[in-house]
């Protein structure tokens, strides 16, 4: 689907840092969010994307720095009506059916989703939202929170690790409504683990790493900025003499020998075959990897060190 973005922004972090203790949980990072679009933030584990989602949701302060959202401060009341969050934790109130947390919530948005709207969104069935919210199971329990995000018709979506404990095709259902979002014309923010799902859905990854922007751009550009690509094949010549020679050629970082194959890791494919071309040796099954955004995002990850 084909969509102008219209540039406005939704979400402004400048120089944005949060410390606890000494701590710089997330330090002086600074990106916009469109209108219209949807971003992935993606990092390992204490890389500091919930506690960026967390200022971003006015729930915490910035130790330094500013949070705009729609150009005003997250805790703006005019601002809060335009939000809607699906976070991690999903406790449920204690004394109410689902229906009845569901309207509640609607009640405190000016133009919320009709109750019809939200089940056939959320997946939740008439069963379910008869049911005591306290008694739903996990997985139900997460169609709520979903629910409950979607509940004020907003215009920014905040998804904290979404689909973890989805099943597949849960998890595929939720993206589809997902993206049924954006083509509203919804501006959507997600975390995941799931790098398939940041490649899939995302038109931009911010990638964290220790507290900073490590990398941000489409998920085409982070791949090739930092995947290693390989060529590999079969050389029906001297293994050895193979190997001496890529290891000449410009870019070539690494040549080794896997499974009967030769693979020589370089940041220019084209220029170690016709290496090898003009030295007439003969190699058959050739191949070209890219690389995947999981490669991308452990040499990004490993090479800097863990989170502390
Ligand atoms: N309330 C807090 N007090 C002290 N340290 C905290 C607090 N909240 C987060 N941290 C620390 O800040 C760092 C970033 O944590 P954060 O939860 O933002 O990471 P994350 O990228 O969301 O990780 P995960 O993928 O595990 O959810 C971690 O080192 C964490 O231990």
């Amino acid at each position: 689907m084909i969509q102008q973005l219209s540039g406005e922004p939704i979400v402004e972090l400048k120089q944005v840092t949060k410390t606890f203790g000494s701590k710089k949980a997330v330090n002086r990072v600074s990106f916009t969010i469109e209108r219209g679009s949807i971003t992935a933030i993606l990092g390992p584990n204490g890389a500091g994307k919930s506690t960026a989602i967390s200022m971003m949701l006015g729930l915490k302060d910035t130790s330094e720095g500013e949070v705009l959202l729609f150009g005003q401060s997250p805790k703006d009341l005019k601002v809060r009506e335009k939000i809607g969050a699906m976070l991690q934790e999903v406790s449920v109130m204690d004394g109410l059916r689902t229906r009845e947390i569901i309207n509640l919530i609607r009640s405190y948005y000016p133009n919320p989703m009709t109750l019809e709207e939200i089940a056939a969104l959320s997946g939740l069935t008439p069963e379910e939202l008869g049911k005591w919210a306290v008694k739903m199971s996990g997985g139900q329990k997460r169609k709520l929170s979903f629910a409950l995000a979607i509940a004020g018709n907003p215009e920014l979506l905040f998804f904290d690790e979404p689909t973890v404990g989805l099943d597949t095709s849960a998890r595929r259902l939720f993206w589809q409504t997902v993206r049924g979002l954006k083509a509203q014309g919804k501006t959507i923010l997600f975390t995941t683990h799931y790098l398939q799902e940041a490649d899939d859905i995302a038109e931009r990854i911010v990638l964290f790493h220790q507290g900073q922007v490590a990398a941000d751009g489409t998920p085409e550009a982070i791949k090739s900025k930092l995947t290693r690509r390989t060529v590999s094949f079969i050389a029906d010549a001297d293994g050895q003499q193979v190997i001496r020679l890529l290891h000449e050629v410009p870019g070539v970082t690494d040549v080794y020998e896997q499974d009967g194959r030769l693979i020589a890791v370089t940041s220019d494919t084209d220029t170690a075959l016709a290496a090898l071309f003009r030295a007439g040796l003969t190699v058959r099954d050739i191949r070209i990897d890219q690389g995947s955004l999981d490669e991308a995002f452990d040499q990004l990850t490993m090479s800097q060190g863990e989170a502390g």
